[in-house]
């Protein structure tokens, strides 16, 4: 019984029965109460009773925060699986290895993971040293082309929009950068992708940038891996675009890109509109796709065809076709009854007439080739109309034919352009194959379209089965490994009753054999195919009378993209190989180069359907995984030994992580590389064959750090030795030079700062003599000052003393003006009194004493006079 605490993780299961669902993970958000809270992956909250919880299973823990490589994985089962692609994805890392494949999560928004520096940081990296990349993959295929001469493949698949073309591309872009020489080819080999893109690309509901068509891009390399040139196949593009489409999608993006970006007057002469006015442009009610820029789109197209080295004709040429299909495909028929026969007339006769002009078709052939119908009967040529449904389905099948050759013949031009034969044709020519090919399809109506895809899926799963399991557990036999028998789901019966059996449906249909709807049970599961339309699809064929009219058009081109129905016209003997056939032809081709390659996986996976980043739709992903057949391929790598190396390889790689061990030419390789295995993986699970070690992916990783360990341990020797050597010489040179360098600069220093000193002491001198005189001169006027208010103050009191005494005069003087004044009547009348007195006394003495006597008295009334007087 588990006990369950708060933050605790598991796997919550849908506790109804018949429930598909897969488990979920949640963790334990609240255990404190009677109940516990649970909330899932996806945010929601579930309330479970103690009892029910402790039947849950626990995570384990390396499935808690998710792992880089799924092999590790704890919880090995799809839930597990899951849940680890939706932790990563959720932090934005949408890359995870299955041991050496790579499964990668479109996450719908440029992530800035494919910098120059992420190109450098995965440049000559093993896979598992970095976090997860499709660089690393690039990688990993380049060096191991490099290092074993061996051609690679890289196979990426997924369903529509998972991401395949963009892979493709980083890988390209990662090769280009890596092999370095940023060459005309290379900018060849890049600008062959708009061209690719706008003929085989068109809007689908699932992917605004969808590849109709399955490539096979062959890049070859130089022995010392520089881009020589290129090669691509195409697979099965989809014709039936060409005339119909669902709601929300478009017709080939070229059309578009054609009426927006020509010049007026070239549209003019192909007598070219609007999309709007085209019945092949129009029936998905589409006629723009948000994040493209059409008229942007053709310039870039016409650019690369330049440099593609497409002449004015060819692009001319190319117009004329394209606008030749709309003009075609805005023919109106009518039914009519002529001669009691059912038959068929055009709406508006000029629309003929301008497809006639543009094809420059002779127009009664046109007329012909489209409303009647050639048979030979006993030898004879008989000429009969067709219905009107029969008129379209014949006009459709000759546009699809003029664009199926025409798509051929562009790719097959950039082949010519890219092709490059071998420069040393001694050297050896290395190539990394990218296959970029529909996944697994199973919709609610599957057609032959289907089957091809799924055909190709079966054989590809077979591949990959047999390249991961099959091979490997025959190798481990011949090798004498021991080896615990699993089971693995082998497709061949399948691929048998396809195509490989005497009567196989591949060979029925071509037959033409009748059967109703039937199933299929492919790798990835069962699948119903409706019949309807099969046979058609499958002959692949037009209209012979078509091939009369193409005779008669004055456009080179055209004739030239039929040349071989034609001629073929001519040996009526002969049957055209029917879609079926050459398309299994080209598989088992393609299969042929894939086994001579080491391969590569990458699983693409379409997290939404809605194309929007950061949501994550379990059933959506689940059901991917289930059709890669991860699970198979987990349970395959686990157990297996992914690695092997000869003993030679082996000791000649790793023989200096132990000492001791010899060059492999002088060693015994068995015994040495079992001592190496002994001294560095101890404890680890490895095997010893007759020719080869076997070893797991992660003890490889292990292998490979412990010999750049040892390797870095050598080169840090002889980089220490030789830097020591060497800096010790430089550090003498630049010894002695400092030496000179420092007498220099001290007698420098010394001398600003004795010229400063100087400077200092003057300027002090200066200040102390100012400082003695000013103290001087302080003295002195103080002491003048002091003299000078002394000499003040005697002034001033002088002044005061003067002004003093003559305020007293003026005061005694006003006083005694003032006391005169007030003394003057009684001194008058005193002095009259005392002159009248004195008078008397005079006469008195006169007439007493004589005159001597008379005269004294007379001068002391003189005296008394004056003083009066004054
Ligand atoms: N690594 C990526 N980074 C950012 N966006 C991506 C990445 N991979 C895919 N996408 C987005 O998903 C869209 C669909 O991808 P892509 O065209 O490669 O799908 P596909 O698997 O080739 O589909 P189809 O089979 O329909 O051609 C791209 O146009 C792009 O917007």
């Amino acid at each position: 019984m588990v006990v369950l605490t708060k933050g605790d993780h598991v796997w919550l299961q849908d506790p109804r029965k018949e429930s598909k669902l897969i488990p979920i993970g949640a963790y334990v958000a609240i255990a404190d109460s009677g109940r516990l809270q649970l909330r899932d992956d996806e945010g929601k909250d579930h309330w479970l009773d103690k009892e029910m919880a402790a039947s849950l299973r626990t995570m384990h823990i390396s499935s808690v925060n998710g792992v880089e490589d799924m092999i590790r994985l704890g919880d090995l089962h799809e839930a597990g699986i899951l849940r680890n692609l939706l932790v990563r994805y959720q932090d934005n890392l949408i890359y995870t290895y299955t041991g050496s494949i790579l499964v990668a999560v479109n996450p719908y928004q440029v992530l800035p993971i494919y910098t120059a520096e992420e190109v450098t940081g995965y440049k000559d990296r093993r896979i598992g040293e970095k976090s997860p990349h499709i660089f690393a993959i690039a990688d990993n295929s380049y060096y191991r082309m490099l290092r074993e001469k061996k051609n690679q493949c890289v196979i990426i698949s997924g369903e529509s929009g998972a991401g395949k073309t963009e892979s493709t591309k980083l890988i390209l872009q990662f090769l280009a950068a890596v092999s370095g020489q940023h060459s005309w080819i290379e900018q060849q080999i890049i600008e062959s992708n708009p061209i690719m893109e706008a003929f085989g690309n068109a809007k689908t509901i699932r992917n605004d940038n969808s590849s109709r068509f399955g490539k096979y891009i062959d890049i070859h390399f130089t022995e010392r891996g520089v881009i020589e040139g290129a090669k691509i196949d195409q697979y099965l593009l989809e014709k039936s675009r060409l005339v119909s489409q669902l709601p929300d999608e478009r017709n080939y993006h070229i059309f578009y890109c054609l009426l927006v970006g020509l010049p007026a007057a070239e549209k003019g002469k192909l007598e070219l509109t609007e999309a709007k006015d085209y019945y092949y442009l129009t029936q998905g009610d589409c006629l723009e796709c948000e994040g493209r820029a059409d008229k942007r789109d053709f310039a870039e197209i016409r650019g690369a065809m330049k440099v593609l080295t497409f002449s004015d004709e060819n692009i001319w040429d190319i117009y004329k076709l394209l606008a030749g299909i709309l003009h075609l495909g805005n023919i109106q028929f009518v039914a009519v009854e002529r001669r009691n026969l059912e038959s068929t007339g055009f709406a508006q006769e000029d629309q003929v007439s301008k497809v006639s002009r543009v094809l420059e078709v002779n127009h009664k052939n046109l007329c012909d080739a489209l409303t009647n119908k050639t048979t030979m009967a006993h030898g004879e040529t008989i000429v009969s109309p067709v219905s009107k449904d029969k008129a379209v389905d014949m006009r459709d099948a000759f546009v699809k034919a003029i664009y199926g050759r025409l798509f051929i013949w562009i790719v097959t031009k950039l082949n010519e352009a890219t092709y490059r034969e071998q420069e040393d044709p001694k050297g050896m020519r290395l190539g990394i194959g990218l296959l970029d090919i529909f996944g697994f399809e199973n919709f609610g109506k599957n057609s032959f379209e289907q089957m091809c895809i799924n055909y190709a899926n079966e054989n590809l799963q077979q591949f990959f089965v047999r390249h991961i399991f099959k091979l490997e557990q025959e190798e481990y036999d011949r090798e004498g490994i021991k080896w615990d028998h699993i089971q693995f789901v082998d497709n061949q019966e399948t691929l048998d009753m396809i195509a490989m059996k005497p009567l196989n449906i591949i060979a029925l249909v071509d037959e033409e054999a009748r059967f109703p709807k039937f199933g299929i049970q492919h790798f990835a599961g069962l699948v119903y195919y409706e019949t309807d339309g099969f046979l058609d699809k499958n002959r692949d064929t037009f209209s012979p009378d078509f091939i009369g009219l193409i005779k008669t058009s004055k456009i080179q081109f055209l004739k030239m993209l039929f040349e071989k129905d034609i001629t073929g016209v001519k040996d009526t003997r002969k049957k055209p190989p029917t879609l079926g056939k050459q398309f299994k032809t080209s598989l088992d081709a393609l299969m042929n180069t894939l086994n001579a390659c080491q391969p590569f996986f990458v699983r693409c996976i379409k997290p939404n359907e809605y194309k929007k980043p950061n949501v994550f739709d379990r059933e959506l992903v689940a059901r991917q995984l289930r059709y890669s057949g991860m699970m198979e391929t987990i349970r395959i790598r686990r157990n297996g030994y992914p690695i092997r190396h000869t003993f030679k390889e082996f000791v000649d790689r790793y023989r200096m992580l132990i000492g001791g061990v010899k060059p492999s030419h002088l060693e015994d390789c068995k015994a040495a590389s079992t001592r190496i295995c002994e001294a560095v993986l101890k404890g680890y699970d490895w095997q010893q064959g007759h020719h080869k070690i076997f070893i797991k992916d992660e003890q490889d990783v292990f292998l490979e750090q412990e010999r750049d360990k040892a390797l870095t341990k050598w080169c840090v020797l002889i980089q220490k030795t030789f830097r020591g050597w060497f800096y010790r010489k430089k550090f003498l040179q630049m010894r002695s030079a400092a030496i000179v360098i420092q007498m220099t600069w001290r007698k420098c220093v010394q001398r600003v700062r004795f010229v400063k000193m100087k400077r200092g002491y003057l300027r002090l001198q200066s200040v102390l003599r100012s400082r003695i005189l000013t103290y001087k001169f302080q003295f002195m006027r103080h002491k003048i000052m002091a003299l000078q208010a002394v000499c003040r103050g005697h002034l001033v009191r002088m002044e005061t003393v003067h002004r003093i005494r003559s305020v007293i005069k003026i005061q005694s003087l006003a006083r005694m003006m003032i006391v005169r004044k007030k003394y003057k009547e009684p001194l008058k009348l005193h002095r009259r009194k005392l002159k009248t007195e004195v008078s008397d006394k005079r006469e008195r003495d006169e007439e007493n004493d004589g005159s001597k006597q008379a005269a004294e008295p007379g001068e002391l009334l003189r005296q008394a006079e004056r003083f009066f007087d004054r």
